[in-house]
């Protein structure tokens, strides 16, 4: 790297090895055939450099390479702290530049080569590669996202590395002033991006914070992403199984179930802490919540980073059901609502036009229309919400809904992020788990359901702009044209 370089640089550093210690999930963990990539992201200073390092210096046995993103004079600093800890020391650090500072901007081109080469290397690691776990420490005004589809979804890289989560590290005294910071308008906080597209937070520095900020904290970190699992530290001290091989996006990814399932519960708490705190300054909620439908969160928004709809639309391969030829399917979607917005828009209409094939009698017609009653919630707010059916769902409807949910957004003012759902599928009798980043998603079926088991369906929404009674509204008439469908084949079968 170039001392005089001025252009912010992410860095990769490769470190020596450890022992390899068996890991105490491994009977449940999938097959390694790939390197996990684990993403360390939150805002500036909440201790992600801390828990890297800690990550490191930790008696895993993990060969680990670290990719940093820093930004301007930082670079160099923030590297060499990292290679020069104790235990660290004589890491033959090769340094892979990326052209783009911003990992976030450069992730779709440098980033992902800079990855492949480093995992091109030979070493003595598991598979005789050079690592054997990859961690990428964000810089504190990355937007997560980007990075989290890139590795997600790329289907070149996925013979190598999987996305294993997103750790995001919470700063207890500032998080409060991090969310709800004013922004220009039309800005993304991304205090906020990076709390939604968590898997788990850190929520550190407890021992400047009292037990209430703290509950304060919890409530605003699940009014953005309510199934979110919260782990409270000091100088980012974790237990590592809970940060490390969560498997959290892979075929096997059960461990984003329990949240799901404590969502619904756990809505309702905090949003009750939320309320019962909101006397104390930055985390009032707008309006009243009910469960499952978390309070509306004050306009913000700031630095708003590579989040266009620019997403290259790769199949996952090895049996997982990503949504097929997302690309031409988004095009004509688009170019249909499209179509339909101008035309709107020629007629002087304020009216939202019904998009895609399925016209008025549409779920996302019901959502748009919802969008135009308003919500009450202000542009730029990430929030979550949660549905529920206690029907097992006919998958096909149900990609069906997915697909205009996300991709039939022209006319709507919401952006989802992220889903996550338990479904109980018409005809099996395994669990279905529904992973979504940005336009991106896949069902992919896992264990069987226990006997006695509820079998409830069980989505978790994540994104900017949801208005709750308008998603509800659309999922409620997926739900009712499901049924209807239900009856006519009965009806139908009892004919013949
Ligand atoms: N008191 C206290 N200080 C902490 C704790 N965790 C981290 N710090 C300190 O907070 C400061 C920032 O920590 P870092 O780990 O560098 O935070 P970061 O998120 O990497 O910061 P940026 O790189 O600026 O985004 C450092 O001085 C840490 O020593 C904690 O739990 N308690």
């Amino acid at each position: 790297m170039s001392d005089d370089d001025d252009v912010p640089v992410p860095v990769a550093i490769p470190l020596n090895s450890r022992p390899v210690p068996a890991q105490a999930d491994d009977a449940e963990a999938p097959e390694r055939t790939t390197v996990p990539v684990t993403i360390v992201t939150g805002f500036l200073g909440a201790g992600k450099t801390t828990l890297v390092r800690n990550i490191l210096t930790a008696n895993h046995g993990y060969r680990i390479a670290v990719i940093l993103n820093e930004f301007g004079e930082d670079v160099g600093i923030e590297s060499s702290f990292v290679q020069s800890q104790e235990g660290l020391q004589g890491a033959d650090g090769e340094w892979v530049e990326l052209t783009n500072g911003c990992m976030c901007c450069a992730v779709k081109s440098d980033f992902l080569q800079a990855l492949e080469s480093l995992l091109e290397r030979p070493g003595l690691a598991s598979g005789g590669r050079a690592f054997d776990y990859i961690l990428i420490e964000t810089s504190g005004l990355a937007n997560p996202g980007p990075i989290a589809t890139a590795l997600w979804t790329d289907s070149e890289l996925e013979s190598r590395v999987n996305l294993d989560g997103v750790v995001t590290v919470v700063d207890a005294v500032n998080i409060d002033r991090q969310l709800h910071e004013p922004r220009p308008r039309g800005a993304v906080n991304e205090a906020q991006l990076q709390v939604a597209y968590a898997d788990i937070v850190v929520l550190n520095k407890l021992d400047l914070v009292d037990e209430e900020a703290l509950i304060r904290a919890e409530a605003d970190i699940r009014a953005i992403n309510s199934g979110v699992s919260i782990v409270r530290t000091q100088r980012s001290t974790v237990e590592l199984g809970l940060i490390l091989n969560r498997n959290g996006y892979s075929h096997k990814g059960e461990l984003i179930l329990p949240p799901i399932i404590e969502a619904d519960d756990e809505l309702e708490a905090a949003d009750s802490h939320h309320r019962h705190a909101s006397g104390h300054g930055g985390a009032t909620p707008e309006r009243a919540s009910t469960a499952g439908e978390m309070p509306a969160r004050r306009r913000s928004t700031g630095v708003s980073c590579c989040s266009s709809r620019a997403h290259s639309f790769h199949g996952k391969s090895g049996g997982g059901a990503i949504a097929a030829a997302a690309a031409a399917a988004v095009a004509a979607v688009n170019s249909a609502a499209a179509a339909a917005a101008s035309a709107a828009a020629s007629n002087g209409s304020r009216e939202l036009s019904p998009v895609g094939s399925m016209g008025n009698s549409s779920p996302i017609a019901a959502m748009a229309a919802g969008a135009a009653d308003p919500d009450h919630v202000h542009d730029n707010q990430v929030s979550t919400v949660s549905l529920r059916c206690e029907q097992p769902v006919d998958l096909e409807r149900f990609k069906s809904w997915v697909d205009h949910l996300l991709w039939d957004r022209d006319t709507r003012p919401d952006e989802i992020y992220r889903m996550k759902g338990l479904l109980a599928v018409a005809g099996s009798d395994k669990k279905h788990m529904l992973q979504a980043v940005y336009e991106l998603y896949e069902v992919v079926s896992g264990p069987e359901w226990q006997s006695g088991e509820a079998r409830t369906t069980r989505i978790v929404l994540i994104g900017r702009n949801l208005r709750p009674t308008a998603v509800k509204a659309s999922w409620a008439k997926f739900i009712g044209e499901q049924q209807q469908q239900h009856q006519q084949d009965k009806a139908e079968k009892a004919d013949a």
